[in-house]
C-alpha cells in the first residue's frame, strides 16, 4: 500500500506542477476576456458568459489542487461576473479596475506557486489515501490458488478432482510442514485445512494460526474437519476461520464457502465516468477513486459522452457542472432522454457553493452535488455507495436470482450488444446453446432442490472456467445460451467438451443419494451468419442434433 500511495501522491505532484505551468496562458485568456467585455458599449451575454465559466473553472480547479490563494481570487472574480450577469450590467471604469487588480493579484499568487515546493500536501489528504483497495479483477489473475491439506491423500484427491472441475488451481498437501513451508514461499488466495494431524489433535489450525503470524494477515481459510467438536471449533475459531465443515467433504458446498471467502476478489470494480472540460482535474479526481479500486474513463467533452456511455457502460456519472459546450444540468437532461439511462446515477461535482443553483441543478433528477475541494474519502464513499445501489438494483432487472447469470432478455440483448459492437471486425465469435440432459429425470427423482443444485453448480462452472468477456445467459429453465469471443469454432469445441466432461464428474448429493448429470450444447460460428438470430437457430439445430445423437455431447453446426 505504502507504494500505490507515493506512486498516487507523485501523479498529483505532476498533476499540480502541470496546472502551475498552464496558469500564465489561463490568466492571459481571462485578461483578454476583460478587454473584451471592457470594449463592450452594452452587455453581451456570450462574453460575460465566458468570463464567469473561466474564473469559475479557475477556482475549481485552484482548490482542488489545494491552492487556496488562487482559489480565493479566482472565486471572487466569478462574483463579480455573476453580479453583471444578473443585471446585465457593462464594465464601468470601477468595476474595470476591480477586475484588473484582482487579476494583478492571481498573478500575484502564480509567482508565488511558481516558486513554492508543490509536493507539499495539504494535512485533509494523507489519511484517505491509506483507503485499501475496494476489490480487485478477478478475470485477469487467473484461477485462484487453492491449497488443500488433509493427511487422507485420497480426501485430498478428490477435492482435487471435484474442486478443479469448478476452474479452482489447487495445491494438495498431505503435511503441515511442507504446506506451512510452501505458504511461506507463495500465499494462496485460500486454504481448505484439516484439523487433525499426526502431530495433534488441533495441528491443522495450529499451523494456520501460525502462517497467519509468519504472513501478518489473514489468509481466507476453510476448515474440514473428521470431528464436529467444539475443540476443533474453538482452534478453527482461533486461527481466524469463519467456515468450518465435517466430513465427508461436500466439494459443491465447498466451492460456495470458497466463492464467498473470494467474494471481493469475483466483483468487478465499479465503473465511473467523469465528465470535466479540465483534464488535471477529471485526472486528479480520477486517481482518487481509482486509488480506492475503481475503473474511471474521462470525457472532457460533452458531445462525446453518448458515446461513451454506449461502449464504457459506468455505473455512475460524475459531471462537472460547467462546461463550455453545455452545462451539467443540460448534459444531465439528455443522459436522461434515452430511456436505457433514466436511472444512472449521475453526481454534479463543481464548486459551485450557492444553494439556489446547487437544487436548481438537481431538478433535471441527479443524485447529488459534490462541492469542490473534495475531501478524497468523501468523494469515494459518496461515489461507492450510489454506484453500488445501482448495480444492485441494474442486477435485479438483468440478473437470473438462482445462478446469477443473465436472464433471458438480458442475454439477447447483451449479445446484440456485442455483435453490433464488433460489426464487420474479423473477430470470431461462436454461438453456445447448452442443455441438461435428463433434467426433468433429475427434478423428478431428486427432488427440484437437488436440480437446482445442479443449476447452480453448472453456472458456477461457466462463470469461473469461461472468460470475463464472454456472455453466459441462462436462457431458460435447464437451457444455457453463451457467446464466446475471439475463438475459433474448434477451440471453442475444445473447450466446451473439455468443460461437459468435467462437468459429468461432479458428484452431487441429496444427503441419502449421490448422482451426476451432463450436458448436450450446440456450437454455431458468426462467420456463417450474418444475424443473430440466425446464429441462435443454427447453435439451437445442433444442440437438437446433439439429443438426438444420445446427449452427453457437443456438436457443430455443420456450416462451421
Ligand atoms: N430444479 C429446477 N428445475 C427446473 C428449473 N427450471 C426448469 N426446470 C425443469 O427442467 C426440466 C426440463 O425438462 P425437459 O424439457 O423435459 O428436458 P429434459 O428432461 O432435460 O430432457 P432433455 O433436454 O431432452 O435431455 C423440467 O422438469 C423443469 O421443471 C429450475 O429452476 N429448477
Amino acid at each position: 500500500m505504502a507504494s500505490t500511495n507515493s506512486n498516487l501522491q507523485a501523479k498529483i505532484l505532476q498533476l499540480r506542477t502541470s496546472f502551475v505551468k498552464q496558469l500564465p496562458k489561463r490568466l492571459a485568456e481571462i485578461e483578454a476576456s476583460i478587454q473584451q467585455a471592457d470594449s463592450c458599449a452594452e452587455y453581451d451575454e456570450r462574453i460575460m458568459g465566458d468570463l464567469f465559466r473561466a474564473f469559475h473553472s479557475l477556482k475549481g480547479a485552484s482548490s482542488s489542487f489545494g491552492f487556496d490563494g488562487l482559489a480565493d481570487g479566482a472565486g471572487m472574480g466569478e462574483q463579480l461576473a455573476q453580479g453583471l450577469m444578473n443585471t446585465k450590467g457593462v464594465l464601468n471604469s470601477s468595476k474595470s479596475q476591480m477586475f484588473n487588480e484582482l487579476l494583478e493579484q492571481l498573478r500575484l499568487e502564480q509567482e508565488e506557486l511558481e516558486q513554492m515546493d508543490l509536493s507539499v500536501e495539504r494535512p485533509y489528504r494523507t489519511s484517505s489515501f491509506e483507503m485499501s483497495q475496494t476489490n480487485n479483477n478477478w478475470q485477469e489473475q487467473g484461477a485462484p490458488l487453492i491449497y488443500v491439506c488433509d493427511d487422507e491423500s485420497e480426501q485430498v484427491a478428490h477435492l482435487d478432482y471435484q474442486l478443479s472441475c469448478f476452474g479452482y488451481k489447487i495445491r494438495r498437501f498431505t503435511d503441515v510442514e511442507s504446506f506451512e513451508t510452501s505458504v511461506l514461499k507463495q500465499a494462496p488466495d485460500a486454504v481448505v485445512m484439516d484439523v487433525h494431524f499426526p502431530q495433534s489433535s488441533i495441528a491443522g489450525t495450529e499451523t494456520l494460526r501460525r502462517v497467519n503470524e509468519a504472513l501478518g494477515r489473514q489468509l481466507p481459510a476453510i476448515v474440514l474437519s473428521g470431528q464436529d467438536c467444539f475443540a476443533g471449533r474453538l482452534s478453527a475459531f482461533r486461527a481466524g476461520c469463519r467456515s468450518y465443515f465435517t466430513k465427508p467433504a461436500r466439494p459443491l458446498e465447498l466451492a460456495a464457502a470458497l466463492d464467498d471467502l473470494l467474494k471481493n476478489k469475483l466483483v468487478e470494480p465499479l465503473r465511473i465516468l467523469i465528465v470535466d472540460d479540465e483534464p488535471d482535474v477529471a485526472q486528479y479526481h480520477s486517481l482518487i477513486l481509482e486509488d480506492a479500486g475503481m475503473l474511471v474513463e474521462q470525457v472532457h467533452e460533452p458531445s462525446l459522452v453518448l458515446d461513451v456511455l454506449r461502449n464504457f457502460s459506468p455505473d455512475l456519472i460524475l459531471v462537472d457542472v460547467y462546461m463550455p459546450q453545455c452545462t451539467g444540468q443540460e448534459l444531465a437532461g439528455i443522459i436522461r432522454m434515452v430511456p436505457e439511462y433514466l436511472g444512472m446515477p449521475i453526481i454534479y461535482l463543481s464548486s459551485e457553493t450557492d444553494r439556489e443553483k446547487q437544487f436548481s441543478a438537481m431538478r433535471v433528477g441527479v443524485e447529488g452535488f459534490i462541492t469542490k475541494p473534495v475531501v478524497p474519502s468523501e468523494l469515494v464513499s459518496s461515489v461507492a455507495l450510489r454506484a453500488e445501489r445501482m448495480r444492485a438494483l441494474r442486477r435485479l432487472m438483468t440478473r437470473d436470482s438462482l445462478t446469477g447469470l443473465f436472464n433471458h432478455g438480458t442475454t439477447k440483448d447483451v449479445i446484440d450488444n456485442v455483435v453490433g459492437q464488433i460489426g464487420r471486425t474479423k473477430e470470431n465469435l461462436v454461438m453456445v446453446m447448452l442443455d441438461l440432459d435428463y433434467f426433468k429425470k433429475v427434478n423428478d427423482k431428486h427432488g427440484h432442490l437437488a436440480g437446482d443444485q445442479v443449476l447452480v453448480a453448472l453456472s458456477r462452472v461457466l462463470k469461473h472456467r469461461l472468460r470475463g468477456t464472454d456472455v453466459i445467459g441462462r436462457y431458460g429453465g435447464e437451457e444455457f445460451a453463451i457467446l464466446l469471443r475471439k475463438i475459433s469454432i474448434e477451440q471453442a469445441y475444445e473447450l466446451i467438451d473439455t468443460l461437459r466432461e468435467d462437468f459429468s464428474k461432479i458428484v452431487f448429493s441429496t444427503g441419502t443419494e449421490q448422482f451426476t448429470c451432463t450436458f448436450s450444447a450446440g456450437l454455431s460460428s458468426y462467420a456463417h451468419y450474418s444475424t443473430v438470430e440466425e446464429l441462435f437457430a443454427a447453435a439451437d439445430k445442433a444442440l437438437y442434433q446433439a439429443k438426438m445423437d444420445g446427449r452427453n455431447r457437443v456438436n457443430v453446426d455443420y456450416k462451421s
